[in-house]
């Protein structure tokens, strides 16, 4: 059954290439206001998955529904127009300016341009408004991009590898942007190799592995899932005589142990008896960590799925 209140909504979906499966019985759920990473290596099939909810391919099994409409069907026109797409390898007509570009795209999506300089302003471009796009620099026409996809305040914005070749400054406009439509209520979908980034940004976290997703949920979710180890390091006055188990020293005057989450309050409680302690450092595993254990556990449970047959 849909879940009518997704904005949207994958149900088993396979995308065949010859015998390959690039998206192999996907499910996901995506709502207003949440903005998910979708996670994979090169070839994972996150931008099958893309272009499958855009309606640009249409899977060989199972349904996508966006805003309620199926994603390939006539109806789902009117649905597209509220859609914005920031495509992994952008073309853009080199003689255009960037003024003209945003016009011709808004004029593709039936949207009046009135809005379009404003747009500009907001990607930090305005100044280049009506410079030749050949001109611009890797940034600069990635801004202009995302001003694209921007167009008639999106309710779902897809973005594949977005940040790819950004200087740190664009990156961080860039999350802002995309913190901003979260907020205004759009679902987010968000292709990306950079994990770490997008930690304070994503609500939920999609893992694709050769067309498989083999991870789902927020990133307590996961955390609560790979259940990885906490670390926990101390920062003495001295260097200690001597350390408890499973204490280690990681510099002269600092210490670290790894625990399980569920342990962590008892070791942090004994922290506090060390001679000298002067601070406490807690860190949780990271995006990063958590993807690399989803990857690394699924080879085992193929073997063992194998194994058994
Ligand atoms: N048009 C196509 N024809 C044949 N095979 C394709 C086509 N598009 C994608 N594939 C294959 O499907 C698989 C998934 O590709 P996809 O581009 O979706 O991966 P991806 O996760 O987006 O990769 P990347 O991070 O490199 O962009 C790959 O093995 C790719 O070679």
């Amino acid at each position: 059954m849909a879940d009518t209140a997704a904005t949207i909504d994958l149900r088993g979906v396979t995308k065949r290439y010859g015998r390959q499966r690039a998206v192999d019985g996907v499910s996901l759920q995506l709502h207003a206001g949440e903005c998910a990473i979708l996670a994979g290596h090169n070839g994972a099939g996150k931008s099958t998955l893309m272009k499958s909810i855009l309606g640009l391919i249409q899977p060989e099994e199972g349904t996508v529904r966006v805003l309620g409409e199926l994603a390939h069907s006539k109806a789902a026109a009117r649905a597209r127009r509220q859609l914005g797409y920031l495509p992994e390898t952008v073309a853009l007509h080199p003689s255009l300016t960037g003024s003209e570009t945003l016009d011709f795209y808004a004029r593709l999506k039936s949207l009046p341009t009135a809005g379009n300089r404003a747009l500009l302003e907001r990607v930090g471009i305005a100044d280049a408004a009506h410079k030749r796009v050949g001109g611009y620099s890797k940034g600069m026409r990635q801004r202009l991009a995302l001003a694209q996809a921007l167009l008639g305040t999106p309710r779902v914005l897809l973005l594949d590898e977005p940040t790819t070749g950004l200087d740190p400054a664009s990156r961080l406009l860039f999350y802002e942007i995309v913190g901003e439509l979260r907020a205004r209520g759009a679902a987010i979908l968000l292709s990306t190799h950079a994990l770490a980034e997008l930690e304070g940004l994503a609500d939920r976290v999609f893992v694709l592995q050769k067309g498989k997703k083999i991870a789902d949920g927020s990133l307590a979710d996961l955390r609560r899932q790979a259940d990885l180890p906490v670390r926990i390091r101390l920062t003495l006055a001295a260097p200690p005589a001597g350390l408890p188990t499973g204490w280690q020293h990681i510099g002269p005057q600092r210490i670290e142990l790894q625990c399980a989450n569920a342990d962590k309050i008892d070791h942090l409680r004994q922290a506090q008896d060390f001679a000298g302690l002067r601070d406490i450092e807690l860190e949780q595993p990271g995006l990063d960590e958590m993807y690399a254990h989803f990857l690394r556990r699924e080879p085992a449970a193929a073997t063992r799925q194998e194994q058994a047959a």
